[in-house]
């Protein structure tokens, strides 16, 4: 695609859900940038079909939330982006009172035509993370009875999509079913207009494989607005016919002393740091002893000295979900967090002067800490390591090769041979 404007403006609500999403368009064959904050006027972001905007807006609140996205909405949209998406979590991670609603909300006054229902659509087969007749499953399970329900920030305890939405907003939430998708995108496509003069604000849409999201996205193809997981992308990039042009794949990418940075206590990234730990050493940060005054900083450094030499380190302050509920009975939820990222990141910059060159940092929070204590503001979009996880070159802050893990993707094996995949 080589029009001057980029087609597509996502505005992510988490770092790593933002690479996700990145790299699932590099991976159909966009040239993708993304951004860590919202891009200024003066920002270099030529030549790209899509422009990837990371923002920390999960789990703010509310009304920050909106507001960020907002501004992010109309810098895309200065840069002429045909079509804006706003990106959440594929488990829908989230508040009773936002912040996916809100700012959906926020988002439809202004760039929707009144009466347009807006499509959501969180299902990602290819993460395993299905939505059948409303209901979200992770792999087999529940929503609710997945290891989500231990979520240290957005614990889900309910499945049911259109419910979730329904409480985060005034505005009416419908649903199309998979016989709807099955039918083709005209069926959907007129779906979308009766519930349109029903007056239907949003329709969650059930996806069960990627041949419904290519038919959504043909169906959606149009809207100003589409809000999803990174699944619903890669359909917009089916219906848009798009695959093979030049992209960033063939960047040089730098390499030297590597490292693992880990605040995700998701149950991947748990597995991950065990089959990790078999062959490679490993440093806990404990945000309680942090709080006590211990120097978890310094003295993860002086780990990382004595074994950079040798290989990948990891550094973690990943644990069970007794243990973070340990901590945040101690510290209470936000200042827990607020430690921990606060120390991770310290020790990302740490890392940095020692040396390292190639950084995987895994969990989006502790993402969004680290990105933006380092100052790196935009990325070119490389290879994907698995689905949803791919390294990144940075180009501005430090030269480094990134890798931004959501707490639940790539293979238990990751932290091990992700750095194959830098080259
Ligand atoms: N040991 C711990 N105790 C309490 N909170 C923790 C601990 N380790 C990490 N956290 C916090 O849990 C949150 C994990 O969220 P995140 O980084 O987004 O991971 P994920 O991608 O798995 O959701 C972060 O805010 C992090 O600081
Ligand atoms: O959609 C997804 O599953 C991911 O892109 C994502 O957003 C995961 O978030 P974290 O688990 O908080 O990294």
């Amino acid at each position: 695609m080589n029009t001057d404007a980029p087609w597509l403006g996502v505005i992510a609500d988490d770092f790593t859900g933002a690479s996700d999403v990145a790299g699932t368009l590099a991976g159909a064959g966009m040239r993708v940038v993304q951004t860590f904050g919202i891009p200024d006027s003066l920002m270099q972001l030529d030549n790209v079909d899509c422009i990837v905007v990371s923002l920390k807006t999960r789990s703010v609140p509310a009304a920050e939330a909106v507001k960020e996205s907002l501004v992010a909405a109309r810098a895309l949209r200065s840069r002429g982006v045909q079509q804006l998406y706003f990106k959440y979590c594929s488990t829908f991670d989230s508040t009773p009172e936002g912040n996916i609603g809100p700012v959906a909300d926020a988002l439809r006054k202004e760039f929707v035509p009144a009466g347009q229902v807006t499509v959501v659509a969180p299902g990602t087969p290819a993460l395993q993370r299905t939505v059948y007749n409303g209901v979200l499953f992770a792999g087999t399970d529940l929503l609710q009875e997945s290891s989500m329900r231990n979520h240290p920030l957005t614990p889900m305890t309910d499945s049911s999509v259109p419910r979730l939405l329904q409480a985060q907003t005034r505005n009416v939430v419908g649903h199309i079913g998979y016989s709807v998708l099955e039918a083709g995108t005209s069926a959907v496509q007129s779906r979308l207009r009766s519930l349109s003069d029903k007056g239907v604000h949003y329709a969650v849409i059930d996806t069960l494989t990627d041949r419904h999201l290519a038919v959504l996205g043909a169906a959606a193809l149009q809207h100003p607005l589409v809000t999803g997981g990174s699944g619903l992308v890669g359909g917009l990039a089916v219906a848009l016919g798009l695959r093979d042009t030049p992209d960033s794949r063939r960047d040089a990418r730098p390499s030297g002393p590597a490292a693992v940075i880990a605040g995700s206590c998701s149950e991947m990234t748990n597995v991950q740091i065990d089959t990790f730990r078999q062959s490679r050493p490993c440093f806990l940060v404990d945000p309680v002893a942090a709080a006590e005054g211990r120097d978890v900083v310094g003295e993860a450094l002086l780990f990382a000295r004595e074994n950079l030499a040798d290989g990948p380190i990891l550094i973690h302050s990943t644990t069970t979900p007794q243990e973070v509920s340990r901590a945040q009975e101690e510290l209470g939820q936000a200042r827990a967090a607020q430690i921990t990222e606060d120390s991770l990141s310290a020790i990302a910059e740490g890392l940095v002067a020692l040396g390292v060159r190639q950084l995987i940092v895994a969990g989006g929070e502790t993402s969004g800490a680290v990105v933006r204590r380092l100052g790196i503001t935009t990325a070119r979009v490389g290879k994907e390591v698995s689905p949803g996880v791919p390294w990144l070159t940075t180009k501005t802050g430090p030269g480094l090769a990134i890798l931004l893990k959501s707490g639940n993707l790539g293979t238990r094996t990751l932290f091990l041979d992700a750095w194959e995949h830098n080259r």
